[in-house]
């Protein structure tokens, strides 16, 4: 029998995990703490139980649990992505190629058209904003009928993907799978495992489906428009890539950005209703900035600092994922006196971080105001020399920091400036939005409630 520990860093100084301004390091032995015990507390809202020892424990704690040793997490990164996702591989040669590969369609500047190569996706998360705010007036019928906006954020974000990233979540969060946790039940069929393996066998089917389809497109000269598929067809001898390694690198692409930015959209849609002074004055702004003529673009962001501190400050009070992808330390290493053995399993808090009071004095209100001076793009703040600088960690920290944030980073700017654009949002009588709850055991989105959309202006 192996043991294994789990550390939670939850300063507010987490490069590389742990290097916070963390001062007690609690090695919590077995059998006071065995799996068996703290198991059911990590299930559901596993943060809430996290955010109770960081404060009982301080803010880099960890815990020993009595079984073996956990190098990565088995369900997601054998069963369903067959050791070839991006987010489920180690740090090794494929990590490399496949995360130069996200971040070369994402983020690289385009140096033929000296522009970042976001850039060339964005009139599509233009036209996807678009659409979002007309199917919202379609069927709120002006404010005259209740809604419920999360189906159209979903679609916005592309609504199979978000049937099989759901999935993935739930199968694969980061404490919820006794079969990661105990190799002796990968070796024998199971409910988990098998609906891995069907998860699996879907996202082959989807998305090697479309690879098949564009690839022979391709053969036959048609014209193809640029697009993901197209450039990883393309560069597939160079980077070595074959068909279950693009249908995998979709999939990852898919799963990574689909019900998280669906995610911060609901996020949005729920809580604003509560707000009509904040609403008031980011009508305000978009009437001075954009004016009543034409819908906000991804250029206005930098003249609206209001609207721009209101998603900020829902990506803190809602991050999609508290608690951070699992890591594993290659090395030993001490920090701050703190020995932290190879192996360690490295889990970021991020809920007790983005209330840390220190940071976000009155840290649960809704407060756009604290982000009014931070000018940054959250991509831009991941990036700052200093840590304490930044905005939030919803996008993770480390080199292994979310490729997805500058495509992610626009969606969200266009939707929720466009909804704010063309509605004002009100609760409806007697039916309350529960922003406790939340669907999914690993991304959260809000469990389903109904708002009005009163149309401001329908000029598009
Ligand atoms: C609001 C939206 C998003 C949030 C909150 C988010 C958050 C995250 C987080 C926390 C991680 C883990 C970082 C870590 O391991 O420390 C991650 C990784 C990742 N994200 Fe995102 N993400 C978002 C959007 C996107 C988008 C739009 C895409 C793709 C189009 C994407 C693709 C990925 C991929 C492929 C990884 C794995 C990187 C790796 O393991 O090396 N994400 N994201």
């Amino acid at each position: 029998m192996y043991s294994y520990q789990i550390l939670f860093a939850a300063g507010a100084f987490p490069t590389l995990f742990v290097a916070s301004s963390l001062s007690l390091f609690l090695s919590l032995e077995s059998p006071n703490l065995s799996w068996r015990r703290s198991f059911p507390f990590l299930t559901r809202y596993p943060e809430l139980t996290l955010d109770y020892w960081a404060k009982k424990y301080g803010s880099l704690y960890s815990l020993w649990l009595g079984i073996n040793s956990l190098k990565e997490m088995y369900l997601k990164s054998q069963v369903v992505f067959a050791g070839r996702g991006i987010t489920a591989t180690p740090y090794n040669d494929r990590w490399c190629v496949d995360y130069h590969q996200m971040t070369t369609l994402f983020n690289d500047s385009d140096h033929l058209a000296q522009q970042p190569a976001v850039e060339g996706y964005t009139h599509v998360l233009d036209y996807e904003a678009l659409v979002l705010v007309q199917d919202l007036y379609r069927h709120g019928n002006a404010g005259l009928l209740p809604i419920n906006p999360q189906p159209s954020a979903g679609r916005c974000s592309l609504n199979i993907s978000l049937r099989l990233s759901r999935e993935f979540m739930n199968c694969t969060g980061p404490v919820s799978n006794l079969i990661d946790f105990v190799p002796f039940l990968q070796k024998i069929p199971s409910y988990m495992k098998a609906r891995g393996q069907k998860l699996h066998a879907d996202l082959v089917e989807t998305y090697g489906g479309m690879i098949h389809e564009i690839d022979e497109r391709l053969k036959r000269h048609e014209h193809v428009p640029d697009c993901l598929v197209k450039t990883l067809l393309q560069s597939r001898e160079e980077e070595e890539l074959d068909h279950l390694d693009m249908s995998i690198l979709c999939s990852a692409f898919m799963i990574g950005g689909v019900e998280t930015t669906a995610s911060i959209m609901q996020w949005f849609s729920a809580l604003i209703p509560a707000y009509p002074e904040i609403q008031a004055r980011a009508h305000e702004e978009l009437d001075r900035v954009v004016g009543r003529d034409r819908l906000p673009t991804v250029d206005d962001e930098k003249n609206m600092p209001y609207i721009h501190a209101i998603i900020k400050e829902v990506e803190r009070c809602h991050n999609p994922f508290w608690l951070g992808t699992p890591h594993v330390n290659t090395h030993d290493f001490t920090y701050r006196g703190q020995f932290i053995p190879k192996d360690t399993v490295l889990i970021l808090n991020t809920y007790t971080m983005h209330h840390d009071p220190q940071r976000h004095p009155d840290p649960h209100r809704f407060n756009p105001e604290r982000y009014l001076e931070d000018s940054t793009l959250s991509s831009e703040s991941a990036n700052l020399s200093n840590p304490l600088e930044r905005d939030h960690w919803m996008f993770g920290v480390g080199r292994r920091i979310c490729p997805g944030m500058w495509v992610a980073e626009r969606e969200v700017w266009l939707v929720i400036s466009r909804m704010l654009w063309a509605f004002r949002t009100e609760e409806i009588p007697g039916e309350p939005i529960d922003l406790k709850e939340y669907d999914g055991l690993s991304g959260r989105s809000p469990v389903p409630f109904r708002i009005k959309l009163f149309l401001v202006t329908r000029r598009w």
